[in-house]
Order: C-alpha cells, then sequence, then structure tokens
C-alpha cells in the first residue's frame, strides 16, 4: 500500500485545524500534512458573499448530519449541519464571532484543566483576529479579520436595540472583555476591506499554502487511525489510513503526533470507528478495543435557537423584501454589494445580540423563582437521571457553574439574536428575535452504529443525540427568556413604538413552554464529545490535548470544550486552537 511520512499528520482542514496547519508549519523544520474530504472554494461568491451563507447548508459543503428524533421536541428530527470543506465550518457559518465569558473558560480551568484560565485563552484569541471598529481602529494581531456591519436599515434596528435593554438596564459592553452583560451590533468574521468571509481557509491557509513544509490533501477522508498496540508503549499512533478521492486507500505516517481536528461530529467518529471508546459499544460491531473509554461521543453539548417574530410598522424599512427574494428587492441587493459592499449581502443578516442574565434576576420575585427553579431541579449532588453516562464529578461541577452563571445579575445565561426581517418569510415587515439558553445542562451523545470505515465517507452509520431539553432546567429557563423578551420588546423604548401592537403569545409559563418545544431548533454549536477534563471525570483528552491511554494522538477542535460557551462557538474554536498550537510547538 502506498504511504507517505511527514511529522505530524492533522485530520481536519477546518476551523482548528488549518489554525493548526498555518502555525505548525511556520516552524520549517517541521513537515506538516493535513487531510481533509470536501475542496477548496477561494473563489465561490456562494462562500465569500456574507449574505449567501444560508444557501450552504444542506449543499455538498455540508456534511449534512441528522439527529435521532427528540422525544422532547414531539420527535422532530434535527438538521445538523457541519462544513465539508478547506475551512471546514468556518466556510459555511453565519459569521458571528462572540468570545466567550471569563467564567466560562475559568470553569474549563476549574475541571482540573491547568492552563485554560481565562487570562491565558484570552492572549491566545488575540493572536487569531484582527477586529477593525468603526472608526478604522483595530484589536488584535491575528489573520482572521472582524468587523461591524454599520449599513441601513440594519444599523438603526442594532442603535434601537441597544438603546431598548440600555433603558431596561442592560448597558453594552466591549464584546472581547469576558465580561458582555448587555446588547450589541454583533462582531462578524467578515473582512471590511475585501467585504468577504474571512474563514480559517482565506486567513490562516491561503498566507501558507507555498510553504514547502505544508502538504495539504484535499478529497480525501481518513477512514481510520494507525494505532499499534506493545507491551512496552501501551497504544500508540502511527498515522492514519485515508481513502482518496480516486477510491485508493494510503497510509499517512507521522512520526511525531497525528492531530484530530475533525470536529465534534467526526472526532469522535474516528476514535470510536478506530477502537477507542467504550469497550460494551466497540466489542458489540465487532471492533478491536484499543483504548477503553465509555466517554468517547459523549457529553455532546449543544444550545437551542427558538424564534419569535414581531410585526413592525409599515413605514419601518426591514430586509423582509429581500429576505422574501422578491427581484426587486433582490437587483437592489446585489447592486449595493457590488457598489460598496452594502446591503443585505453584505452581512449575515443577524445583527445584533444580547447577552443577559435570567428574567428577573434583580427583583426579589425574580430571585424567588429562581430559587423555587433550582431547588426543584438542579441536585448539585450530581442527578444521574438527566445524563446518565456523565461521571457525578464532572455533573457536579456542571450545575455549580450553572447554578452560580444563573443566580448572578451580572452574568449572561440568556443569549437573544435579532434579524430585522421576518425568518418566517411572510407579507409584511419583522424583526426576528432568537432566545438560547446560555449554558444548557441538557447533554447527548454521538456514537456510531456500524464498524465500517466506509461510512466516515459521509453522514451515515451514526447515532446523534442532542437529547434537547432532557434536564429540564433547560425549558424552564427557556420559557422564561421567551416571555421576557416578548415583554421587554413591547413596552421598552425606542423598539416598542417600532413595532405593531400585538397580542401576548405567551399569557402562562405554559404556553411558552409550548410554544418551544414546537418552534425550537438546534443552534450549530455542537461541543464536548471529546471532553478536555481529567479522566475520571470523564475526560477524553487532558489539558494538552492527549488522548488518554494513546501515545503521540491529540484532539483539538470543537469536541474539546467540556462546558458550552454562552455563545457561539466559533470564537472559541480559533482561542483553542491558538492555545493548542502553542502547546504542540512546545511539546514537539
Ligand atoms: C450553519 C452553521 C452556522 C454557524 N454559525 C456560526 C456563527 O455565526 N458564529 C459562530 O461562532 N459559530 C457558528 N457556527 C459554529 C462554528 O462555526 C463551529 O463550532 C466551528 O467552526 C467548528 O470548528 P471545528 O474546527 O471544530 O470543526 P470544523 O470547522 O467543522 O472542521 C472539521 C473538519 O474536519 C473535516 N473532517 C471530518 N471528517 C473527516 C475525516 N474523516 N477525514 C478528514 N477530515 C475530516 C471536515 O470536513 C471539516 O473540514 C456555525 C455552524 C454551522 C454548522
Amino acid at each position: 500500500m502506498a504511504s507517505e511520512t511527514y511529522d505530524v499528520v492533522i485530520v481536519g482542514c477546518g476551523t482548528a485545524g488549518l489554525v493548526l496547519a498555518a502555525r505548525l508549519s511556520e516552524d520549517a523544520s517541521l513537515q506538516v500534512a493535513v487531510i481533509e474530504p470536501g475542496n477548496g472554494h477561494e473563489t465561490d461568491p456562494q462562500v465569500l458573499t456574507p449574505g449567501a451563507w444560508m444557501a450552504l447548508t444542506n449543499s455538498p459543503l455540508d456534511w449534512a448530519f441528522k439527529t435521532v428524533p427528540q422525544k422532547e421536541l414531539g420527535n422532530r428530527v434535527l438538521d445538523y449541519p457541519q462544513g465539508r470543506a478547506l475551512g471546514g465550518t468556518s466556510t459555511i457559518n453565519s459569521f458571528l464571532f462572540a468570545p466567550p465569558s471569563r467564567t466560562n473558560i475559568d470553569a474549563w480551568a476549574g475541571l482540573g484543566n491547568n492552563g485554560w484560565d481565562f487570562d491565558a485563552y484570552s492572549e491566545a484569541l488575540k493572536r487569531a483576529y484582527t477586529f477593525h471598529d468603526a472608526s478604522g481602529a483595530t484589536a488584535g494581531s491575528g489573520p482572521l479579520q472582524l468587523s461591524v456591519y454599520g449599513s441601513e436599515p440594519v444599523a438603526s434596528w442594532c442603535k434601537a436595540w441597544v438603546d431598548c435593554f440600555a433603558n431596561l438596564g442592560f448597558t453594552s459592553s466591549d464584546p472581547f472583555s469576558g465580561e458582555v452583560c448587555g446588547a450589541l451590533s454583533n462582531v462578524e468574521s467578515i473582512d471590511p476591506g475585501k467585504k468577504q468571509r474571512s474563514s480559517s481557509a482565506t486567513a490562516y491557509l491561503a498566507p501558507a499554502s507555498d510553504r514547502p513544509n505544508l502538504t495539504v490533501l484535499t478529497g480525501s477522508y481518513v477512514s481510520k487511525l494507525l494505532l499499534s498496540k506493545t507491551d512496552l508503549d501501551g497504544v500508540v499512533a502511527e498515522g492514519v489510513q485515508i481513502v482518496t478521492g480516486d477510491g485508493a486507500t494510503k497510509h499517512i505516517k507521522a512520526r511525531r503526533e497525528v492531530i484530530l481536528a475533525a470536529g465534534a461530529l467526526n472526532s469522535p467518529r474516528i476514535l470510536e470507528t478506530s477502537g477507542i471508546g467504550d469497550p460494551d459499544l466497540l466489542r458489540k460491531l465487532g471492533i478491536e478495543v484499543m483504548v477503553e473509554n465509555p466517554h468517547v461521543g459523549e457529553n455532546l453539548q449543544n444550545h437551542t435557537t427558538t424564534p419569535l417574530i414581531f410585526d413592525v410598522r409599515d413605514d419601518q424599512d426591514t430586509l423582509d423584501a429581500y429576505f422574501r427574494q422578491e427581484p426587486a428587492a433582490v437587483a437592489e441587493a446585489q447592486e449595493a454589494y457590488s457598489k460598496d459592499g452594502g446591503g443585505p449581502l453584505g452581512t449575515s443578516l443577524v445583527s445584533a445580540s444580547a447577552q443577559l442574565p435570567f428574567p428577573g434576576i434583580r427583583t426579589s420575585e425574580g430571585r424567588e423563582d429562581l430559587s423555587r427553579l433550582l431547588d426543584g431541579h438542579l441536585d448539585l449532588e450530581a442527578d444521574p437521571r438527566w445524563s446518565p453516562r456523565t461521571t457525578p464529578a464532572f455533573a457536579e461541577a456542571h450545575a455549580s457553574f450553572v447554578q452560580s452563571n444563573l443566580s448572578s445579575p451580572t452574568e449572561a445565561s440568556g443569549t437573544y439574536f435579532m434579524a430585522p426581517a421576518g425568518l418566517a418569510q411572510t407579507p409584511g415587515n419583522h424583526i426576528t428575535v432568537v432566545a438560547m439558553v446560555a449554558h444548557p445542562l441538557s447533554r447527548g451523545h454521538a456514537h456510531i452504529t456500524s464498524a465500517s470505515p466506509d461510512n466516515l465517507a459521509g453522514s451515515g452509520g451514526v447515532e446523534i443525540d442532542q437529547a434537547t431539553f432532557s434536564h429540564p432546567l433547560d425549558l424552564e429557563v427557556l420559557a422564561r427568556q421567551l416571555r421576557f423578551v416578548e415583554e421587554a420588546l413591547t413596552t421598552t423604548e425606542p423598539v416598542a413604538s417600532l413595532l405593531k401592537p400585538r397580542e401576548a403569545l405567551f399569557g402562562d409559563l405554559e404556553a411558552a413552554r409550548e410554544y418551544a418545544r414546537a418552534m425550537t431548533t438546534p443552534g450549530h454549536h455542537f461541543t464536548g464529545t471529546c471532553a478536555m477534563m481529567p479522566r475520571d471525570m470523564g475526560g477524553v483528552v487532558d489539558d494538552k490535548l492527549q488522548v488518554y491511554g494513546c501515545r503521540n494522538l491529540r484532539v483539538c477542535d470543537a469536541s474539546v470544550v467540556p462546558i458550552i460557551p454562552r455563545a457561539n462557538t466559533q470564537a472559541v474554536v480559533y482561542g483553542v486552537a491558538e492555545m493548542g498550537a502553542k502547546i504542540f510547538k512546545e511539546a514537539i
């Protein structure tokens, strides 16, 4: 069988994978190979034009996973998109760049992950981005380009949104500070010079692509890790087996390290297919057990998103006509974008967000409500009913973090997004607001259901269960967020007087729960399936991102995130990858 040898072999040219490829190949003495089933789309206008991102899901650039039916959502099956291209999900995502909170990252350190405190993490994240603010000033020193969109009517809606929450006492703050408690115009991974998508492919790979020590193998998927078991060394990763675009099987050997960066759904699949996972599952499927670890593929965490659409006064401008793809509005959008990158094609359309504490936490009534909820639903002694495969130690640490987050008047336990258009594409003018529980307690899993390495070519042979609302506290918090946001926007200026009169949807909490069960869809923030924490707590990798029980094998992508961040995940992944690159450089 054909074989090639490099020092480091990286599996996946995604968000994290290309950060690692670019950073590690800065050392000209290291031969680095990175492998990707998808292809490059460097000149594809569908990828580069911000407003076109929605068409990328369910396209050939999407793995297009699906969950099993979700019991608490009336057995609905959920779409789980994931990028399959140079840049991975950073090539198909919706641009929002939301750095995580100090308390969230410090909670990772609190699990026993030495060196992963917020200050160290923040330094690493700054190496990933350069943020250009409206005045032209910049922050950060990295290749990823970030900006805030400023065209009308989006800018006016963002201002009204920010002012509305300021009037409720939630003043906006610096999104990079780790301490946001208020509303803001979203920072997006859009290059303000080119008015185009900035991804790990454009920002990290493009400038490094002609390095002689960096080999990028596209159109090829890893079908197996090459692991050997010896009495002396235990289990060692020696490389990977790949299947190329023409169906040939090849071995790519690693002298030093194999780094899995295949994302939160594919990294655990590759481990399990290669014999690292729950011994019962592996034996049942006829896979030789190389490393026993029942936590591989467990601890899947994801946000849920629940939209509320508000009718806007007819004399207020929104992006509805474009969103309904009315020919005149589409032509106008194309003209605006080709003129100066403005108009709806220049932005994700998800223009503003708010990160807010538990509804009512600043009143005694709200605090009593929360206290009843926590007493009824949050057992700090680790309740295994909600996540039977999680260790009591992790369940307790997770619950304790969520309790402290919900109880704080200044920490965000809810994240809200605003788009100045109706996502239902109905006639008239609208804004859509999406509510999200920042740190859900429900945890699911992603496990293989077949031993065949051929499955790794696509989305078959895997069972993904998000276990939506399996922890009852998540639905309770969300129901309160929905009532809060409806009341806040319809009664607080300046937004209230921009909306048409409306009959409240949620007379009581049960109405809000029902609405959530019917309308909730997944965020695309899959994390946790190869969690970084001590092994006896349920970890798959240690704080150097090494896979427990296997030498020369690391994981570095969204799967290592042990507790989901309060908002979207790409910023977290860029930070994790920059942290990982530093750790690996020191180790190799
Ligand atoms: C539709 C969508 C919109 C999103 N919007 C936002 C947003 O607005 N803001 C935000 O912060 N986050 C957003 N996210 C989430 C965020 O983009 C991801 O969390 C992040 O990019 C994941 O990075 P990763 O490196 O873990 O995985 P990926 O970037 O997905 O990289 C994994 C790579 O591994 C490759 N791979 C998989 N299997 C194999 C194999 N067997 N062999 C070789 N390679 C393999 C994949 O093809 C892929 O290129 C969005 C996600 C989606 C799906």
